[in-house]
């Protein structure tokens, strides 16, 4: 067999380091993953001044990726003080600078904050990864149980940020199925790493908390368009999630059901290998058949609690909503996000309300999910609605600006940019 993917854990000495250097040398793999293990949880340092320097000089210059606590990221830059997300990421860039292609700091041992929070960063962008602080002593080994399936994931094809996200919901999803075990007198207790062979819920994906992170920019795809411009649907989705986009809907109104039904689910492949949802348009059966990450819902489709119990609790399911009323609904009815507009005139979409900036900070006000901005909205006027502020506003879902354009990735690429550039002045 071959090595496809390296993780390391604890390399006790310099020496240790550079044999393994050597031996990458020797024998190349597809990804390295470097948890620099050197502090353990009772803060007794494991690695010294050499082997830091070592890590330093030879092996971070040939890591796919170094996962760093908080403590080791200290370490690492010297001692220094790390309290805050901004110091993470301040952590995060110096550490990248040292060779590694990602850097991820670890923030579960952070000072008590209510969410689990680690930062991710390729020498461009910073990603926050949240996830719920689960409370338990359960926690030996969560480190290297992370990296060992950040490495995994990697061998089977995903992308690094997917790779992050299957592994920090893995080990989130592991803590909380071993919460209450009781093994063992000493401070930290074990964790059940085998839990979905013994709790099918959990292969429902039943801790599968929807990210309302995905809602930034939200690529709904449109049938008459594809045959417009000559476009399939794969390949209008594969453009859209090389431009950035962070979540996708098929929108397939004029397709056949069979054709829609291949096309979806070679999308739900392409969407899993990039770690973007995939969501259907209205067609419940469809999202079934092709095992979708879930479904969005208009007020005159099917009722979000009757796709909730048909879909099950893993599953994403988004409302349209234009008023209070529907927004609360939404929510009494488990949906997990919600779609309001127009907010701007649009053809797309048949006789629609257009809502305004008055209407959409209305819903927004009053919701209890996570919203989403569609209806017009394009490269010229993206970066208003961001600048909005909106609470719970989340980012914009947007149909003709993608696809009734020649080149869909970069029409993607750009409208992520005005996105980005407007949330950092908001
Ligand atoms: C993200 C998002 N928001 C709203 C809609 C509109 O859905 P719906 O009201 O069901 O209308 P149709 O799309 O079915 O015409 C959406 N699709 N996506
Ligand atoms: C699908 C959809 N739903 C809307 C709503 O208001 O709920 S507006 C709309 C069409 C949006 O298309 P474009 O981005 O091309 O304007
Ligand atoms: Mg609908």
């Amino acid at each position: 067999m071959s090595v496809d993917v390296v993780k390391t854990g604890m390399l006790p000495s310099a020496g240790v380091v550079k044999v393994l250097c050597e031996s990458l040398r020797k024998f190349p793999v597809k990804a390295l993953v470097v948890d620099p293990v050197m502090v353990s949880t009772s803060g007794d340092t494991l690695s010294g001044p050499s082997t830091l320097a070592t890590y330093r000089d030879e092996l971070f210059s040939v890591a796919d990726i170094v996962t760093p606590n908080v403590k080791e990221a200290s370490k690492l830059l010297g001692d220094v003080s790390l309290h805050t997300i901004s110091d993470m990421r301040n952590a995060a860039e110096s550490i990248y600078k040292l060779g590694p292609k990602y850097v991820l700091v670890k923030g579960g041992d952070m000072p008590d904050s209510s969410d689990a929070i680690d930062v991710l960063f390729d020498g461009k962008e910073f990603t926050e990864l949240r996830g719920p602080r689960i409370k338990t002593r359960n926690t030996h080994g969560t480190g290297c149980t992370l990296a060992s399936c950040i490495a995994a994931e990697l061998a089977k094809g995903a992308t690094m940020l997917h790779a992050v996200q299957v592994a920090k919901k893995f080990v989130e999803s592991a803590l909380y199925h071993s919460k209450d075990l009781v093994i063992g007198n000493g401070p930290q207790g074990p964790f059940d790493h085998l839990f979905e062979l013994k709790s099918p819920l959990y292969k429902m994906g039943s801790l599968q908390k929807f990210n309302p992170d995905n809602l930034f920019l939200y690529a709904v795809t449109d049938s008459g368009m594809n045959k417009k411009w000559d476009r399939s649907i794969k390949d209008a989705v594969k453009a859209a999630i090389e431009g950035g986009a962070t979540i996708v809907q098929l929108r397939e109104k004029d397709a056949d059901t069979r054709e829609f039904l291949e096309a979806a689910k070679a999308c739900v492949q392409i969407c899993k290998s990039s770690g973007v949802p995939l969501l259907i348009n209205d067609r419940i059966d469809v999202a079934l058949a092709c095992n979708a990450d879930g479904v969005h819902v208009g007020q005159s489709d099917m009722p979000a609690w009757e796709v909730r119990e048909l879909l099950g609790p893993g599953k994403i399911i988004g409302v349209s909503c234009k008023t209070l009323d529907q927004a609360e609904q939404a929510w009494k009815d488990g949906a997990d996000y919600i779609g309001c507009g127009g907010v701007f005139p649009t053809t797309t979409k048949k006789n629609n309300p257009t809502l305004g900036f008055e209407g959409l900070r209305t819903v927004c006000l009053a919701s209890k999910l996570p919203v989403v901005a569609i209806g017009g909205i394009n490269a010229g006027n993206a970066g208003s609605v961001m600048e909005l502020g909106f609470p719970n506003l989340k980012g914009v879902a947007v149909v003709s600006a993608l696809f009734d354009q020649e080149c869909v990735a970069i029409e993607t690429r750009n409208l992520r940019s005005i996105l980005k550039n407007a949330c950092s002045r908001s």
